[in-house]
């Protein structure tokens, strides 16, 4: 039996992911943490998020080391916010359990330190900006292309949700990097005023709005489609 844990459990992605592991017959459920001072906290997971009872009790942050300790899941699950997971990632580590990292919008020394925090604690970690197979075979297509049509401008659109807090998304900050990687680009995050349009430039674009779960658009632009 893996158990797991999730961290971010009544956000959109841990209801989600909570609801996966309990469909799961090797999987399952041993704790459930939401940020400090949060009202549910004591309250069973499976009932906050319409599942049932299901003996397990949200705990919050503040809980998190000694809930790991009683708890001892293989598995940690973070989908939270960033300046959260950085911490949270540490407590996991060093109570030795695996890591699975969704959680986007670090900033480059973040991503920094939870690299050092796993090499020191010597845990398993998956992390990804985007867990969606097509997506993932999205970033291959875009990779082929960028070699492929060498003389193409590139821009990528993103839209998503009104409730999420960073921009541009992690999947599309992924798709940048991988251009970066194959091209000499500089990256533009929006473009207001004068900014014509620089030979080796990739715009990157932010759309925020309704319920929209994720839309990701790269534009490969040509001359004579006319
Ligand atoms: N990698 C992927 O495939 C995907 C990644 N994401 C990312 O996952 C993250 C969460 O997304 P959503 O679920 O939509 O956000 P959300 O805002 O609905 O949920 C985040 C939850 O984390 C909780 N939280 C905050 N601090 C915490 C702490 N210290 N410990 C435990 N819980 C804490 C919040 O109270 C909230 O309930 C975002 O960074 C988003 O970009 C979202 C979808 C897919
Ligand atoms: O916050 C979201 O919703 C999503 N976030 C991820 C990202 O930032 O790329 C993945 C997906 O687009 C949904």
């Amino acid at each position: 039996m893996i158990k797991v844990a999730v961290a971010g459990a009544l956000g959109r992605m841990g209801r989600e992911i909570i609801k996966a592991i309990c469909e799961q017959e090797d999987m399952k459920l041993v704790a459930g943490f939401e940020r400090k001072g949060h009202e549910d906290r004591g309250k069973d997971i499976g009932e906050l998020i319409g599942l049932g009872t299901l003996g397990v009790k949200l705990s919050t942050a503040d809980e998190m080391d000694n809930v790991l300790k009683e708890t001892k899941p293989d598995v940690f699950v973070d989908f939270t916010i960033a300046d959260a997971c950085v911490n949270n990632v540490k407590i996991a580590a060093e109570n030795k359990v695996n890591l699975v990292i969704g959680t986007t919008g670090f900033t480059e020394e973040q991503k920094k330190e939870i690299l050092e925090t796993i090499e020191k604690n010597n845990v398993a970690a998956v992390i990804s900006e985007n867990f969606a197979i097509g997506v993932n075979i999205f970033f291959k297509v875009v990779e082929f292309l960028t070699k492929y049509l060498k003389d193409y401008d590139i821009e990528i659109i993103e839209m998503h949700h009104r409730y999420k807090k960073d921009a541009p998304s992690g999947t599309a900050l992924k798709i940048a990097e991988i251009i970066k990687s194959n091209r000499d680009v500089e990256l533009v995050f929006g473009r207001y005023g004068k900014c014509e349009r620089k030979e080796n430039e990739v715009g990157v674009h932010a759309l925020r709005g309704g319920d929209v779960v994720g839309d990701h658009i790269v534009i490969f632009a040509g001359d004579g489609r006319g």
